[in-house]
């Protein structure tokens, strides 16, 4: 009965581990076993949407030393990222293509054709947007969708104030979003692309399943908007309070803005789940 370890769902779920590193190892777990356990073929590949950023590092470094270990395989997984920069050369150390294939998919065993990256370098970018969606909808949709978020709560590029019915298309990026990326730019602000193509809320959120990564305490504000308040397009992660099967996994840095009733809760109802799961096998 349990062995959906999505015994909870259509309740969002909160998952708090001690660090970063421990949020990295939790989700890496946990695609691995969701990859196992949908068991891919050629024909029916597990589709997952992956993000960029500091946040997804750990996952990804576990997810690569599981693959060394031979306990998992991306051969018949097909990836779609969800965003990147406008006009910034694909081999640009901070495109998100290099970071992609830096930090996970050179040291694992995924075919380059079943990678999926927005081209920002498109002649038409408004045509390549669509073509992304329609790819998406080609393999029957995301499986499992991984995100992570700004400070201003904003889930791939979609900014404060987009629509939580939006799809892939070419936006412009909030001061916040291009002061915060400047770090990888050199601290100098000019050099960061001031538009990106991002997938959109709706795209995230049709996805069947989307996990979001939410570590350190200036991501805090964001996660009590999030949790505590309401559906609110000015933070835009927290359209997940309308799906069926989400959960955020973040560290105890994030949980700074939260109630400690709040993270009591959801504590509480972690650890009953999973007492339920370890007497049920
Ligand atoms: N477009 C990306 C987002 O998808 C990402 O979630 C965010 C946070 O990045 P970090 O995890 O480095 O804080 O950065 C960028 O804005």
């Amino acid at each position: 009965m349990l062995k959906d370890r999505w015994a909870g769902s259509w309740t969002m779920r909160l998952i708090i581990k001690q660090d970063a590193a421990r949020v990295g190892d939790w989700v890496a777990a946990y695609v691995a076993q969701r990859i196992k356990d949908f068991n891919p073929t050629a024909d029916r590949p597990f589709v997952l949407g992956l993000p960029t950023g500091s946040s997804p590092l750990p996952t990804y470094k576990r997810l690569v030393q599981l693959f060394k270990a031979g306990k998992i395989s991306f051969q018949h997984v097909v990836t779609f990222n969800m965003d990147e920069y406008v006009n910034l050369p694909k081999e640009h150390p901070e495109s998100y293509h290099t970071f992609m294939w830096t930090n996970l998919f050179q040291h694992i065993d995924i075919s380059p054709g079943n990678v999926h990256l927005l081209n920002g370098n498109a002649p038409d970018l408004e045509t390549e947007c669509a073509a992304y969606e329609e790819k998406i909808a080609s393999f029957g949709g995301i499986e499992l969708f991984l995100g992570g978020i700004g400070p201003d709560g904003h889930i791939a590029f979609n900014e404060p104030g987009s629509s939580l019915a939006s799809h892939t298309r070419v936006k412009t990026l909030a001061y916040d979003t291009i002061v915060a990326n400047s770090r990888f730019f050199g601290g100098d602000m000019s050099l960061v692309p001031k538009m990106a193509l991002t997938v959109g809320v709706a795209t995230v959120m049709a996805a069947r399943e989307v996990l979001i990564i939410i570590t350190g305490h200036s991501k805090a504000y964001a996660l009590y908007k999030c949790i505590e308040e309401g559906v609110n397009h000015m933070w835009t992660v927290s359209a997940i309070q309308m799906h069926n099967k989400a959960v955020i996994v973040c560290d105890e840095d994030a949980t700074l803005e939260l109630k400690v009733k709040t993270v009591k809760y959801f504590k509480g109802l972690y650890e009953t789940h999973e007492r339920m799961i370890k007497d049920a096998t």
